[in-house]
């Protein structure tokens, strides 16, 4: 059982879910590529490689480009100096500033866990004004461990003060990585249709959808409310 009798903490992911990202790590990879003289990839390939964090994101360039695995870490840092304040081309997808303040109002801690580095983490939240938002945030560099592990979720939640180990709240996610952290930490997850999963919304579990971020309030009302 999940039941919170004061509102709970709500966990957010920041790829896919509060934000599409994809523009701004599509452009920054294609210019590390390009200084490689490596054919730039699709906004495509490299959506459906975000969601592991940039070691995974890499792994992930090189299988497709042939670039030698040897330069894996060299071309992490070359794409770091890049992305790491990289906010042009990247937007909150809609409501979302709306949804955080309401909840916020409400009385839900809020926080974020992220497999993105702490550092273009920071510079996003800044950017469009919500860092404020957020009691606690982790990022894919804070712990040892990444999403799907749980460790980052659990460390997310026990610094909006929940018992780190029977967790209660929620997590709102949009990817496969999400579903499963979220199954890992023991909490209720609930799926942003509109991101970068690969698998049927049908074939995922979650214990709510939605698409649009002015629905959120009421479904973690309701969420938080059966448990
Ligand atoms: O940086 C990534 O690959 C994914 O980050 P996310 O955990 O916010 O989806």
């Amino acid at each position: 059982m999940n039941i919170c009798f004061a509102p709970c903490p709500v966990v957010f992911d920041l790829d896919g879910t509060l934000i599409d990202s994809v523009p701004d790590i599509h452009a920054c990879v294609n210019a590390v590529l390009r200084l490689h003289g490596v054919a730039p990839l699709t906004l495509d390939q490299v959506r459906g490689f975000v969601g592991g964090g940039v070691d995974l994101l890499w792994r992930r360039v090189i299988g497709t480009t042939g670039l030698p695995a040897e330069a894996h870490r060299d071309l992490v840092a070359s794409f770091m100096t890049r992305y790491h304040d990289a906010t042009g081309l990247t937007r909150l997808y809609p409501n979302v500033t709306e949804a955080l303040g309401i909840l916020a109002d409400r009385g839900y801690p809020l926080g974020l866990c992220t497999n993105k580095p702490l550092g273009p983490t920071r510079a996003i939240l800044d950017h469009f004004g919500i860092a404020h938002l957020f009691g606690m945030v982790i990022g894919g560099d804070s712990l040892p461990q990444r999403k799907p592990d749980p460790a980052p979720l659990r460390a997310a939640f026990a610094g909006l003060g929940a018992d780190p180990l029977k967790p209660r709240g929620v997590y709102v996610g949009d990817s496969e990585f999400d579903e499963e952290c979220a199954s890992n930490t023991g909490v209720p997850f609930l799926l942003f249709t509109h991101g970068y999963r690969k698998t049927p919304v049908e074939q995922m579990a979650h214990h709510g959808t939605f698409d649009d971020f002015a629905h959120l309030p009421l479904l973690v009302e309701e969420t938080s409310a059966v448990g």
